[in-house]
């Protein structure tokens, strides 16, 4: 399971928790201070049941698609029936109603906290019209003006509810983005670092495999770039590297990865690409380089790349992949550089 699922999975688990102790006390603690009819306890420990029965559902992972539905239908089961039996909109329990849409955004996202508005807003809607007819057992003093108003209030509650679930969710999901993006983009060229790139190839890799597609593997190295730094300086290495990642990107498919591997090292990996196509693209970057120039100075660079590759059949893992690629980098650089090599 993804960590941001288990992460969710817990939260349910806590919200489920938190509902059944607020249930529990709310059925049980309540007669102690106000003289009310068994229908209250009986209909609290009806709801402590069902809150029982889904909580077990939920850790069991037995509907998982619906986690979020269980937990919101646990929200509106937990005050409902209390509110039914309790003045409806006049009750006791209807001020914990708003905070369902903030559970809900937060747990079950934007469209899910909508609905359940809409719906709550509809219930609300239901208990005005139906006012009544709602059996009010506490006995409260209730007017059709206090009913409205109340309605009124708890609408409005609802939205600005709703709205703070929303907001909060989407913070929550862009910073987990950003997280996601530090944790797996490279800052200086702006490609993937090593950790991002592995986990993307090892996805297509397993693909490649279950549709028998061919891959390829190219490992790029930039030439003599120690002597770039030496000479003109660690900036004007870092704008090199930049540059080169540009450039490849350039030549490169919307599907096709592309990853520093290392210091002046750049990976890449092409879905549905054969050893002879993959040679094309390594000839396209390689010129591309070679006619770049970077900087004031004029800097110019070339770049040696070792490729490897999969065409069907038996799968090896990507670190196979990799270490072919990088004996054939290595023959390209021994035997002159500024070429690209295809492993053996
Ligand atoms: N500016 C800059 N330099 C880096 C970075 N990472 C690694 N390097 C430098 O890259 C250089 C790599 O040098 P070598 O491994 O000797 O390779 P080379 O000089 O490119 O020689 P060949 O690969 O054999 O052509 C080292 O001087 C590193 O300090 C970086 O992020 N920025």
């Amino acid at each position: 399971m993804l960590d941001s699922k288990k992460h969710n999975h817990k939260i349910n688990l806590q919200f489920i928790k938190v509902c059944f102790v607020v249930t529990l006390l709310g059925t049980l603690v309540r007669p102690l201070f106000i003289d009310l009819p068994f229908i209250f306890t009986g209909i609290g420990l009806l709801n402590l049941l069902s809150i029982l029965v889904i909580y077990v559902v939920v850790k069991r992972h037995w509907c998982q698609r619906f986690e979020a539905l269980s937990v919101f239908l646990i929200g509106v089961g937990t005050v409902t029936p209390l509110m039914v039996i309790s003045g409806g909109i006049n009750s006791q329990f209807a001020p914990i109603i708003p905070l369902i849409p903030l559970a809900t955004a937060l747990i079950g996202g934007v469209r899910m906290s909508m609905v359940v508005s809409v719906l709550l807003i509809g219930l609300i809607t239901l208990f005005v019209v139906f006012h009544s007819q709602v059996a009010d057992f506490t006995q409260d003093s209730s007017s059709q003006a206090k009913v409205v108003s109340r309605a009124v209030w708890y609408g409005l509650t609802l939205c600005a509810t709703c709205y703070f679930g929303i907001f909060f969710y989407r913070r929550n999901q862009y910073l987990q983005q950003q997280l996601e993006k530090m944790a797996t983009m490279d800052e200086l060229t702006g490609v993937f670092n090593r950790r991002g790139f592995m986990a993307l190839a090892r996805q297509q890799l397993t693909m490649a495999y279950r549709n028998q597609r061919p891959f390829c593997i190219i490992l790029l190295d930039i030439d003599h770039f120690k002597h770039i730094n030496d000479t003109h300086g660690h900036d004007a290495g870092d704008m090199c590297l930049s540059a080169v990642a540009t450039s490849i990107d350039n030549e490169l498919r919307e599907q096709d990865i592309l990853g520093r591997y290392g210091g002046e090292e750049f990976i890449l990996f092409l879905p549905d690409t054969n050893l002879q196509q993959s040679k094309r693209v390594a000839e396209k970057i390689r010129r591309a380089i070679a006619l770049m120039v970077t900087g004031d100075e004029g800097l110019r660079l070339t770049v040696t790349q070792g490729i490897a590759g999969y065409e069907g059949g038996n799968l090896d893992d990507i670190e196979h992949y990799i270490s072919l690629a990088d004996e054939a980098l290595y023959q390209g650089k021994e035997s002159g550089r500024n070429k690209w090599v295809l492993s053996a």
